[in-house]
């Protein structure tokens, strides 16, 4: 940890971002004695005074809030009312901020006017940019978000957050693949048969119209978080965790993904909720929902399958999914083994593949495979060794800060990264706004659409 004093600015102070999920993420950090010297300054448009700001602090710092730095932190904390797309209001929010981290809170369209303003502010010694996902809304659209962010500061200065790559078991990926060899020499088109990364949540809108109804399943987690898990289980082993070395590596593995079959028809899935009941909660349909325009045809669950076109992956299909109001929902990537090229005969009973299941929630990793069971000696029994990695040290908002405040961009995605997702999933966006793709319907609370590339279990 460095020990310079920093300023964490807040752009978007007010929305639901920062209360939700960066200031608990900043609470746990500084409970945690992990963040430097700090004054946090929040920003936005609504006109409130500092105690007002305070108590929103104290309330998303929870009990964090009484250790000593974060109780510091809070009492010295400052709130400014301020347009961030205007140069002027920019300049006097960074007038004596000590290496300021500037974090954009706000929705990508205001995101990028507040970067181009920013073009017109001296910016102090060491400032660093944190831009949250999505970044842009297309391969062109982040191309263009990149070169002015090049106008601003130095790459290894972006931050462009995907709190996913703060998740425990998604940075456990590295020590699986990567510190054993048990599973890497079979991680390869010669022994696995298919991928699934699934993201199924039992969350619905939730009050979120303004932002989702815009993006929609596929932006929201495929675009950007699932394909960052699959450039983790693809990648080839860098040889440090130094951030260049380790995103030259995921962005190698992004740049070789493309369509399954190129046709998106095949390829893909796309679906919204009608009304239904999940945990108790009678949901409305997602067309109904406060907020949704339903002409707009969002989908709230969206399913790819794609290619990693490379020597070690060439022939497995790797399934991407992730749906809103989803009963029992899933939240694994599940790498699904070849069967055993012979079985002897005289064993017999059961043929269930040989399973790799990575859990994001709950953090697990399990082994599915077959044995000869108890009882008769020859029949064959499938069995399960699992690890239960319970929570991270830190959530992944305070993971990703302390990345920001050492200097540390290995979990922030790298330019180039961020407009291979978009390039990526391209192909099926259009096809679906040119309605190639039915839109199919599921109640909340089912387990979704039928989808020939399921795999439950
Ligand atoms: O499970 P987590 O860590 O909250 O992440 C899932 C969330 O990730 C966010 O980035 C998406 O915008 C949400 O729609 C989603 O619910």
């Amino acid at each position: 940890m460095t020990n310079d004093a920093q300023t964490l600015l807040i752009l978007g102070a007010s929305g639901d971002l920062t209360a939700r999920l960066l200031l608990p993420g900043l609470g746990a950090l500084l409970a945690a004695g992990d963040a430097p010297p700090l004054t946090l300054v929040g920003a936005g448009m609504d006109e409130w005074d500092a105690d007002h700001w305070r108590k929103r602090v104290v309330d998303a710092f929870g009990d964090h809030g009484t250790a000593e730095q974060a109780a510091k932190v809070i009492e010295e904390s400052t709130y400014a009312q301020a347009d961030v797309t205007k140069a002027e209001d920019l300049r006097r929010l960074l007038d004596g901020a000590e290496r300021p981290v500037i974090f954009f809170a706000l929705p990508p369209a205001i995101t990028a006017k507040a970067c181009e303003a920013l073009t017109e502010v001296d910016l102090p010694e060491g400032t660093r940019l944190v831009l949250e996902k999505p970044f842009g809304t297309s391969a062109s659209s982040a191309a263009s978000l990149n070169r002015l962010l090049t106008r601003l500061v130095p790459e290894e200065q972006v931050h462009r957050v995907d709190h996913f790559l703060g998740k425990s078991t998604v940075l456990n990926i590295l020590g699986v693949r990567f510190a054993n060899r048990i599973f890497e020499p079979l991680l390869t088109s010669e022994h696995v048969e298919s991928v699934e990364i699934v993201f199924d949540e039992d969350l619905a809108l939730e009050g979120r119209a303004g932002y989702y109804d815009h993006a929609g399943a596929m932006s929201d987690m495929i675009q950007s978080h699932l394909l960052q898990i699959l450039a983790m289980l693809t990648m080839e082993a860098p040889l440090t965790l130094d951030p260049q070395e380790f995103r030259d590596k995921t962005s190698e593995a992004l740049r070789a993904t493309r369509l399954w079959g190129g046709d998106a028809k095949e390829s893909s899935v796309r679906a919204r909720y009608t009304a239904g009941e999940l945990n108790g909660r009678q949901l409305p349909a997602y067309a109904e929902e406060k907020g949704v325009d339903p002409s707009r045809e969002t989908e709230t669950l969206a399913e790819v399958t794609l290619a990693v076109d490379n020597w070690r992956w060439a022939g497995v299909p790797f399934t991407l999914r992730s749906g809103k109001a989803v009963a029992n929902s899933r939240k694994e990537a599940i790498i699904t083994f070849k069967a055993a090229p012979r079985v002897p005969g005289g064993l017999h009973g059961h043929d269930a593949p040989n399973r790799l299941r990575i859990g994001f929630g709950p953090d697990m990793l399990a082994l599915d495979f077959t044995v000869n069971g108890p009882g008769d000696p020859l029949e064959l029994d499938p069995v399960t060794w699992d690890v239960d990695f319970g929570p991270g040290d830190l959530p992944p908002y305070g993971e990703v800060l302390r990345g920001v405040f050492d200097n540390d961009p290995m979990l922030s995605v790298r330019g180039d990264a961020a407009e291979q997702c978009w390039r990526i999933v391209e192909p099926v966006a259009a096809a679906w706004r040119a309605g190639e793709v039915p839109l199919l319907e599921y109640p909340a609370g089912s387990a979704g659409p039928d989808s020939p590339t399921r795999t439950d279990g």
